[in-house]
């Protein structure tokens, strides 16, 4: 089911009603209902939420993710704005999963990331539970058509390539992708022994699944994660970042079904973050698995929101020549 976005959602500190420098990012944000045509956008960005913890009940889960987009985009609008002269931010709503319709939801929420790909906006969407990413796939799949090559780049503590015979859950959604489709790669930024069984380091090693380890990223130099988001995003046609935020230190995201203790630094993740939507190839992002009816102090929302805050500021739409950035959407 689709909401419309709705301006009262919108508030926060009014520093300035004149200053523009002193704007928040409720001061700037503008609707977009997607019941309705789209008009072609440029230098634009659309956040749309997924209202769903379906997957992650049927994954044995701690549930309250569809909660995130209400919360996160409530955190996100009392950020300060610091975008670029001609920049649009877009609140298009949120898709929200109703009774159990897990499967529909997640084709409706594909419909939605096609639409705004095709229109020259750059979807951001707000999960939900980690089921969001299939959603997400569906939408990119459709708007690059069905030869070119996606690159998913996943920061997660977990593989999440579970098998998917008692139907998908928010544990299932890259072998989902991996089976149905030859011309996706995918690179794991993040994982944990602690978090994936050695069948599921086996499966990943089966399914040509790349990937670096918590502690690798943790312990090594910055430059061997930037190599292999360089070389991995510059071997495919468009790239999809999806963010898990259980690959994130329980200490600083205790709000997600399932916490890491030993997960990564929130400064890590940032610096990842800004390197993988800088990347020309990358053309849409999801951030994942925020349960703000979990969450300690209001801190895994609050990061949440820093998050989306840095994917807007460095995305590559901001830079460059437009005409680059429109190679992928089929017009409509
Ligand atoms: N999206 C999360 N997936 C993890 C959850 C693990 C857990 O609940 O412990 C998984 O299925 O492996
Ligand atoms: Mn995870
Ligand atoms: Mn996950």
């Amino acid at each position: 089911m689709y909401q419309q976005p709705e301006q009262s959602r919108w508030t926060g500190r009014v520093d300035s009603v004149s200053d523009e420098r002193a704007f928040r990012l409720h001061q700037r944000i503008r609707l977009l209902d997607l019941s309705q045509p789209l008009a072609p956008m440029e230098r634009a960005a659309a956040l749309i939420g997924f209202a769903c913890d379906e997957g992650v009940r049927r994954n044995q889960g701690r549930q309250g993710a569809k909660e995130a987009p209400a919360a996160v985009k409530a955190a996100l609008g009392r950020l300060p704005w610091h975008l670029p002269q001609g920049a649009s931010i877009f609140d298009a709503g949120d898709v929200v999963c109703v009774d159990g319709q897990l499967e529909q939801s997640q084709a409706e929420l594909g419909k939605a990331v096609a639409r705004l790909l095709r229109s020259g906006a750059v979807p951001v969407v707000i999960g939900g539970g980690h089921e969001t990413a299939y959603g997400h796939y569906l939408g990119v799949r459709e708007a690059l058509g069905p030869n070119a090559r996606l690159g998913i780049i996943n920061i997660d503590a977990h593989f999440d390539l579970r098998p998917y015979d008692n139907g998908p859950t928010s544990g299932t959604m890259f072998r989902q992708i991996l089976d149905e489709d030859k011309q996706v790669g995918y690179c794991c930024l993040g994982i944990q022994k602690l978090g994936n069984t050695a069948a599921l380091f086996a499966d990943a090693q089966r399914y040509g699944c790349e990937y670096m380890l918590e502690e690798q990223l943790t312990a090594g130099p910055m430059e061997a994660a930037y190599e292999q988001i360089e070389r991995f995003a510059s071997a495919y046609d468009g790239v999809m970042l999806t963010i898990c935020m259980d690959a994130i230190s329980a200490a600083a995201a205790p709000g997600v079904s399932a916490p890491s203790p030993f997960g990564l630094a929130p400064s890590l993740v940032r610096a990842l973050i800004r390197r993988v939507v800088s990347h020309p190839n990358t053309i849409s992002v999801d951030l994942c698995e925020v349960n703000p009816l979990v969450d300690e102090g209001g801190k895994t929302v609050a990061l949440a929101a820093a998050f989306c805050f840095e994917i807007l500021l460095h995305l590559q739409c901001w830079q460059g020549d437009p005409s680059l950035r429109c190679r992928h959407h089929g017009g409509s």
